[in-house]
């Protein structure tokens, strides 16, 4: 059974590819970018199709434009359930802020550390409305879930875009068997005879305003959407759908429902995001100092995530010679963005003190601490000492600056 819906009149003045929401839509307005703010190999790799925007209510995607209340409190919304929750306070502690919740059932906690700012747990969706509504001021959700709802609204900004976890990507999968053998890409999948204005390509997906957008701007017309709340990898199967547009990220269920995804079938790639009211920075007070603040413990602990400080001494006449000989190694060399540091260890022998040895201190990624600690000891290191790096902070915090210009301050 198809859960397609009777598209409202409104809707029916859309461009095609039609589709079938469960909510009504409102007036189209004119389509705004996103800001992103920062830059990263895995950052928002949206459609940038025209379709003129069409907003959708209250109920499907962004509210009104946010207003802004007098209240004391900055608000900083975390996932009240699912897989994005444990990990928002996790990572928020990893930056000691430690984020003090009474019991799980209750939606309003503090975090010590930031006497001004209150979190609110909200489902994802709910973050990205209440952002836009002006009921909170910052979020952490996933960024398939900001630009779903957030629909490149200007008042979204994306302070921080690469939170290192809730990494999946929403694409298009089809059958692999069928008629779909042999259809390996998207070009092949919009090509193929089957699909009519009578006899559209099905697509069953939860990403109502996304799904379109995305067929849209590839050019596929003859396509329908139909929805669900989940488990939408059985829809090709029951004879619901032809496809689906869903999250993949181990991609074990589309595996198990003998579906496979399709080259130029990703939309976007997505993780964890800090996002922020442009509103609230620019009229709020002490919401821009909070987010600073927050976005400083951010930086510091993801630079330092995976990098080790190694240590060892090496016997030399001094730290030039010393260094000389360090920089024999090539994977030193290579990793070291400034330094090593070098500096001489003191000795006392018979009242006389001496500097026989120098302690060489770098830091190195993960994958290449152990080649770093056998070079490091074949030009002479003894006494190696390993241990994580907790944070990195450098002279600024280069997403800060890249906010401050977005905001134009
Ligand atoms: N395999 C995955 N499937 C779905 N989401 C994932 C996956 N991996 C990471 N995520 C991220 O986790 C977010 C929340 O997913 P989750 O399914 O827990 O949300 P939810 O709020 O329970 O929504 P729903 O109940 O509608 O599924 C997603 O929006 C996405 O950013
Ligand atoms: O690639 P994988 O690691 O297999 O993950 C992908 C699946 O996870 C999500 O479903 P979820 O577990 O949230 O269940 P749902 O269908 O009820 O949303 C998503 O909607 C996919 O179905
Ligand atoms: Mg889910």
């Amino acid at each position: 059974m198809s859960m397609s819906i009777l598209l409202p009149t409104n809707l029916q003045q859309c461009p095609s590819p039609s589709f079938s929401p469960s909510t009504p839509l409102l007036s189209p307005s004119p389509s705004t970018a996103f800001s992103l703010v920062g830059t990263s190999r895995r950052c928002l790799r949206l459609v940038t199709c025209c379709v003129s925007s069409v907003q959708s209510s209250v109920a499907n995607g962004s509210a009104p434009a946010a207003v802004i209340v007098e209240r004391d409190q900055i608000r900083l919304g975390l996932p009240s359930k699912g897989r994005m929750a444990a990990d928002s306070v996790d990572l928020l502690k990893d930056c000691q802020l430690f984020v003090k919740q009474v019991n799980p059932r209750q939606y309003v906690a503090q975090i010590p550390q930031l006497p001004n700012t209150e979190v609110w747990f909200q489902r994802p969706k709910d973050i990205v409305r209440k952002l836009l509504s002006g009921d909170l001021d910052l979020g952490i959700v996933g960024l398939d879930t900001l630009c779903e709802y957030g629909q490149e609204n200007e008042d979204l900004i994306i302070v921080h875009e690469a939170l290192n976890f809730g990494d999946c990507h929403l694409s298009i999968a089809i059958p692999n068997y069928g008629i779909f053998e042999n259809i390996n890409s998207l070009k092949e999948l919009a090509d193929m005879p089957q699909w009519s204005e009578e006899r559209p390509l099905r697509v069953a997906t939860g990403f109502t305003y996304l799904g379109p957008k995305f067929m849209e701007e590839n050019g596929i017309n003859h396509v329908t959407f139909s929805t669900a709340d989940g488990a939408l990898e059985a829809a090709p199967a029951m004879g619901i759908a032809d496809a689906i547009l869903d999250l993949v990220s181990s991609g074990t269920t589309l595996k198990e429902n003998n579906l496979k995804e399709i080259e130029g079938g990703v939309v976007l790639e997505s993780q964890a995001a800090l996002v922020a009211s442009r509103r609230a920075l620019t009229d709020r007070k002490g919401a821009l100092k909070t987010v600073h603040e927050i976005l400083e413990r951010l930086e510091a602990h993801l630079k330092a995530d995976g990098q080790f400080t190694v240590v060892a001494n090496m016997r030399g006449n001094s730290a030039q010679e010393v260094a000389e000989r360090v920089f024999e190694s090539t994977i030193i060399v290579r990793i070291a963005e400034q330094g090593p540091t070098i500096s001489p260890v003191y000795c006392t022998q018979n009242g006389k003190v001496s500097i026989d040895y120098y302690a060489i201190v770098i830091c190195v990624p993960k994958k290449a601490l152990y080649e770093s600690v056998k070079q490091l000891r074949a030009v002479g290191g003894s006494g190696v000492l390993v241990s994580p790096l907790t944070y990195i902070f450098d002279e600024d915090t280069p997403r800060w600056g890249q906010l401050m210009r977005n905001l134009n301050l």
